[in-house]
């Protein structure tokens, strides 16, 4: 197999379902998730998601690149890898999901769901991440980043969203992050449905939601702007020396989430309001029947504001900005 990203998108198995070269073996599992082992015994497991939501295509594009030097045996493989692609029917019809957010239904959420597509992808992902961590439970190093792309624009480009890990995040997990140039780190404070999420409650993974520009249909993205996480990403599976950390990245936490219940919620933020815009306290953010959201700190900066979520889903984070624990971050 040539092009795992083609191959997924045509909707048929490869004609060979694994095969080898001087570095690694591959195998096709199921539709979009394949598996590379390192002829070399390595430390590191990665799972590395793209296209959880089909209209965010320059992570997939950004993952098939440097996925095609692998398969064809060009360069080596330095970690043990699996790597998926989230949901391709959505990505097949270039929308963000066919009937449910697939990104709320992980951590046996889809049981909650009504037999629709996503919930029995969920499952499938659960199972394939559960046998990739079971037979990687010896490696040192167990990490997951699911590539996304945010709906809106942002005043940081390029950031990472942290699920909440009761453990301290590993120093080498957060210099990666800043060695990928990205211009924030957004740190939940509960538990969530999230495939990241999944992976650090259940697995022990280090694991991060990246956010990498703005969804725009496959082909037309400006993969430039992404070019430090592009070689963050290579050094990790190519084993070669990580970018020079320039800037550490802005430290955010969740203050308050913004939910939306019904046909009565209204958002006070209209489309032009881009992500990490900041708000004074008292301002008032969205209300439905009697209940009103309001910032309570002194300034909150709103995170994927989206008025059309599904009955019961978020309709928005609000952030409070903290100082980076030293250490790890150090130029
Ligand atoms: O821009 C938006 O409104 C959503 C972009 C996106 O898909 N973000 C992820 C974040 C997941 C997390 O909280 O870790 C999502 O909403 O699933
Ligand atoms: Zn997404």
């Amino acid at each position: 197999m040539q092009d795992f990203l083609q191959q997924t998108l045509s909707g048929t198995p490869p004609a060979q379902r694994q095969g080898s070269n001087a570095h690694l073996h591959w195998q096709w599992h199921d539709e979009g998730i394949l598996s590379l082992t390192p002829v070399n015994p390595s430390r590191q497991a990665l799972v590395l998601s793209a296209g959880i939501h089909g209209n965010e295509t320059a992570p997939v594009e950004i993952l098939n690149l440097l996925l095609e030097p692998l398969l064809s045996g060009e360069r080596p493989l330095a970690v043990r890898l699996l790597v998926l692609l989230g949901n391709p029917a959505a990505l097949r019809s270039g929308k963000r999901y066919q009937q449910h957010d697939i990104n709320r239904l992980f951590g046996g959420r889809w049981q909650q769901v009504s037999d629709v597509p996503e919930a029995r992808r969920a499952l499938q992902l659960e199972r394939a991440l559960e046998n990739f961590w079971r037979e990687c439970r010896d490696h040192e190093i167990r990490w997951h980043l699911d590539l996304h792309t945010a709906i809106r624009g942002s005043y940081h480009a390029r950031f990472g969203v942290m699920p909440l890990n009761t453990h301290p995040w590993p120093d080498d997990f957060l210099h990666w992050l800043a060695a990928a140039n990205l211009d924030a780190l957004v740190f939940h404070r509960t538990p969530g449905g999230t495939f990241t999420h999944f992976s650090c409650e259940h697995y022990d993974a280090a694991s991060c939601t990246l956010e990498l520009g703005r969804a725009l249909p496959f082909g037309e993205n400006d993969l430039n702007q992404f070019s430090g996480v592009q070689q963050a990403l290579a050094a990790l599976l190519y084993g070669e020396a990580l970018p020079a950390v320039h800037e550490t990245p802005r430290h955010y936490r969740v203050a308050q989430q913004i939910t939306r219940h019904s046909d009565d919620f209204i958002l006070h933020m209209g489309p032009e309001t881009l992500n990490f815009t900041a708000f004074p306290q008292g301002t008032l953010l969205a209300e439905e029947g009697d209940t009103r959201y309001y910032v309570q700190q002194a300034r909150e900066y709103v995170l994927f504001p989206n008025p059309n979520v599904a009955p019961g889903l978020r309709a928005g984070l609000m952030l409070v900005e903290e100082t980076p624990q030293t250490g790890a971050l150090a130029l």
